[in-house]
């Protein structure tokens, strides 16, 4: 399903959640959704699963807005850090209920996921440690098989071990039947190798939207004196640039040997630091 965003703001009273974003997600492919703490992600994440109204412009899919739209909600899934069950259901109910609501739900995975994770089909979502209900919002998030599905930071209190089954089973889901996987997290390094595309929220605005191959075939960063490094820059798609002691270092879509001719420094970026760089907040933010 075609996700636009198309000048999309949200402001709570005095705070700008979002300001002025557009991008398109154009086909089924895990994205990786990242940005600071309060830079966006979970505000977009809701107006996508049509929970809230935007405060100006709007989100598109295949052609409709999500806001109170029956034939839409049944296609996406969104699984937040917490809180996504009513506490006094078994989690054989939940199953069933969630199975009722999505057309593709897949029972088999979902008897599969509890058994994997441990998870009592007869006990109360109350009774669930924090780590049992981010595995029960796991289940339910990858056996909804909606078109697009959501995770917000979904595994508050899972291990390790826990965390990469998950991951590993996403794949596998995603290799058996591609579906528009949007996933947001601060674990950027145990994930990054899984996304297919990264947008980047700061404060509010979209500051990066790239393919991981690209960003890990093309992006360099590259330092000297800010004269040859602008030089370099030049006509160039410039990621981010900052300037220390008269040294200036930035991150660019450019070839090393292109670089190496402007007697630069040159380096290739590791996905996970180029995530980290540009989501820093700038110096008085
Ligand atoms: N219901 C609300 N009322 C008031 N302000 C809100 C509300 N929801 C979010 N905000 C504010 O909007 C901004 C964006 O919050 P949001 O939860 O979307 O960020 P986030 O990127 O998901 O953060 P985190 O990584 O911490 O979950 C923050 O400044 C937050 O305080």
């Amino acid at each position: 399903m075609k996700i636009e965003v198309k000048n999309l703001s949200k402001k709570y009273k005095d705070t700008i959640a979002l300001n002025n974003v557009t991008f398109t997600l154009d086909e089924p492919k895990i994205y990786g959704l990242l940005g600071r703490n309060g830079a966006g992600k979970t505000t977009f994440m809701d107006i996508l699963s049509g929970q809230i109204l935007p405060s100006s412009g709007e989100i598109l899919i295949d052609g409709e807005d999500p806001f109170d739209n029956q034939r839409l909600t049944e296609s996406i899934c969104l699984i937040k850090e917490g809180n996504n069950f009513k506490k006094d259901l078994k989690v054989k109910n939940v199953l069933k209920i969630y199975s009722y609501f999505y057309p593709n739900w897949d029972q088999e995975l979902a008897e599969d996921l509890i058994k994997e994770y441990n998870l009592s089909l007869n006990a109360k979502v109350k009774t669930l440690s924090k780590g049992m209900e981010s595995a029960l919002g796991i289940t339910v998030g990858l056996a909804s098989k909606a078109p697009i599905t959501v995770f917000d930071e979904p595994y508050i209190g899972l291990d390790a071990p826990s965390r990469k089954r998950f991951y590993e089973i996403m794949l596998e889901e995603y290799q058996e039947e591609k579906r528009t996987i949007i996933f947001s997290t601060h674990l950027i390094d145990e994930v990054s190798l899984l996304f297919e595309e990264v947008l980047i929220l700061r404060e509010g605005s979209l500051v990066l939207q790239e393919e991981s191959e690209t960003l890990r075939d093309n992006a360099i960063s590259v330092s000297g004196s800010i004269e040859k490094v602008e030089g370099f820059l030049a006509g160039k798609e410039v990621i981010e640039r900052k300037q220390l002691a008269g040294v200036m270092t930035a991150y660019v879509y450019g070839t090393t040997a292109d670089a190496k001719v402007h007697g630069l420094e040159v380096e290739g970026i590791p996905i996970q630091e180029l995530m980290i760089y540009l989501t820093e907040r700038k110096k008085g933010a």
